[in-house]
């Protein structure tokens, strides 16, 4: 699998690799597979119920409805941990984010199908800041007309922002590693209108 520069992301995608240290990362990955009331919620596919293969959970201001295919979370507090991060993220990108969605990997078979995050809740170009925690896990991101596929890593402690038309032009997936064996947690920070 040859690895894209990072440099060369497709428009609209902005990789930081260290925004947290290494070592934070991982305490803060452990604190979080201890401290969030995880989910595994099904969907229905072709008629069929499926759990979904990875586990959930839905941090959000009580005010937030957010319908995205097979919610079936409800809203939980955020954890001093999350809101410190928002409110980081808030300064550097002046958005109020409301809405986290957070994915526990709990290894390389664990995994996000292609989709984009373009519930009309999250408005038009949407901006979404998606932090890595723990085990290095590939990304795909998937040009809907040209079908052009970019793959890197989202290391431990990176963020991954995606803004503009990001989730009109593009797809993106986590796919299955069976060679990972650890777990890994993203948080997705959103503003839901
Ligand atoms: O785990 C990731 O990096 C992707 C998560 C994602 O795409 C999502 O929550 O919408
Ligand atoms: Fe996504």
């Amino acid at each position: 699998m040859s690895q894209l520069n990072k440099e060369c992301l497709p428009e609209g995608f902005t990789y930081f690799p260290q925004v947290i240290s290494f070592d934070k990362s991982l305490a803060l990955y452990e604190h979080l597979t201890t401290s969030l009331p995880w989910q595994q919620p099904k969907i229905q596919v072709y008629g069929k119920y499926h759990f979904i293969p990875r586990l959930q959970c839905f941090v959000a201001d009580p005010s937030v409805h957010y319908g995205y295919s097979g919610k079936s979370l409800d809203n939980v507090p955020w954890l001093p941990a999350l809101d410190a991060m928002r409110q980081r993220l808030k300064s550097q990108y002046d958005k109020a984010f409301n809405a986290l969605l957070v994915n526990w990997y709990r290894d390389g078979m664990d995994t996000m199908g292609w989709h984009s995050d373009d519930e009309k809740e999250l408005g038009n170009k949407p901006l979404i800041a998606s932090v890595s925690l723990g085990a290095p896990r590939l990304f795909k991101i998937r040009h809907r007309q040209t079908r052009e596929v970019t793959s890197f890593m989202l290391e431990t402690g990176s963020l991954l922002i995606m803004s503009g038309d990001s989730q009109h032009d593009y797809e993106h997936s986590l796919p299955k590693q069976t060679k990972v064996k650890q777990g890994r947690i993203n948080l997705t920070f959103r503003t839901v209108g």
